[in-house]
């Protein structure tokens, strides 16, 4: 927080900004907490009360903004959401300068950005105040909160789950292999459209958190060469937000990195994970969307109890 003469407090950074800053253990109590929040809303004592929480929103959202609004007024606190043009951001005021007035007035900060995290990271520094990542261009790590939690919701405890991942290696399929690095003997292949993979850096890192738990990860870009035993299918939207693709014909690349009901017949026992917003006939055929096997209603509604525990969690950084 800045002192009385706007002068910034200590330049650390405090929030939520990775998953890979966060131990297993920590990650499993927030998987935990979103489950409990999601059974009961109420069971909390208010942790965000006389807080006040900037909501800065500088990509379309519904779930996510929705959810940590909502959240945060449960948890008791004062919302203040700002849109993609409301700032001085927008006529070239800095990051810095941007996240020292945050600092002297707000208690705790979400950001959805396309840019890279280094920037949350910057505001936090800058202003003296938890930032929590509610996406940036590498990871969507309060995603992966969620997508644990609805996992755990649906499978029970997760130990040796077994993941598939179609689609574009980005910002949401960082987060699950982040997540998934956490969890014992848990295993993940991330089957992506050649020139559409993970960042090699971010297999790097979770495979080096994987060896520590058991887990392991495994990206192809080859549909011939899938895993005979699969617990949960995901994918995402073909247009992950804030990029774009040179390639005039990607959709031509993707068009076979679909998810349909002949492919969900591969493994009858698979539940099916989406973060949405979905395009139906793209990443997934609506009968797999809104089948019964599907978990994106229950994972969209995760959302809210996800953001509660989160924002519970960053309230505990804050000073009385
Ligand atoms: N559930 C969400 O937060 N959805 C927003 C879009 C996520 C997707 N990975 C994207 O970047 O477009």
């Amino acid at each position: 927080m800045n002192d009385l003469y706007g002068r910034p407090g200590p330049a650390h950074e405090r929030g939520l900004f990775s998953l890979m800053d966060l131990e297993p253990a920590a990650l499993r109590k927030l998987v935990a907490r979103s489950v409990e929040l999601f059974h009961n809303r109420q069971a909390h004592d208010r942790p965000l009360r006389e807080r006040v929480v900037g909501l800065l929103f500088s990509c379309t959202s519904t779930r996510t903004r929705t959810a940590f609004q909502v959240g945060a007024a449960r948890l008791g606190g004062v919302p203040i959401a700002y849109g993609p043009h409301d700032l001085q951001l927008n006529t070239g005021e800095s990051v810095g300068d941007t996240g020292r007035v945050f600092g002297a007035m707000l208690d705790l900060l979400v950001v959805r950005t396309a840019s890279p995290v280094a920037e949350l990271r910057e505001l936090s520094r800058a202003g003296g105040l938890p930032v929590i990542n509610a996406m940036a261009a590498e990871e969507h790590p309060t995603q992966g909160v969620c997508d644990l939690a609805t996992l755990t919701l649906a499978h029970g405890d997760l130990g040796g789950i077994r993941v598939l991942y179609i689609g574009e290696g980005n910002n949401t399929a960082t987060a699950l292999a982040y997540g998934i690095a956490t969890v014992p003997g848990a295993h993940a292949t991330f089957v992506t459209p050649p020139g559409y993979g993970l960042p090699a850096d971010t297999l790097t890192h979770a495979r080096r958190l994987a060896d520590s738990t058991g887990a392991s990860l495994a990206e192809s870009h080859d549909l011939a060469d899938l895993p005979d035993q699969v617990d949960v299918v995901y994918t995402t939207r073909w247009q992950t937000t804030g990029t774009s693709k040179a390639d005039p014909a990607w959709r031509e690349v993707f068009r076979p990195f679909h998810v349909d009901p002949a492919l969900m017949r591969r493994w009858p026992g698979a539940s099916f994970l989406h973060d949405l917003p979905a395009h139906r006939g793209d990443e997934v055929a609506g009968e797999v969307l809104d089948g019964p096997r599907s978990l994106a209603w229950t994972q969209a509604a995760m959302k809210l109890s996800s953001a509660m525990a989160v924002l519970e969690s960053t309230a505990g950084l804050l000073p009385d």
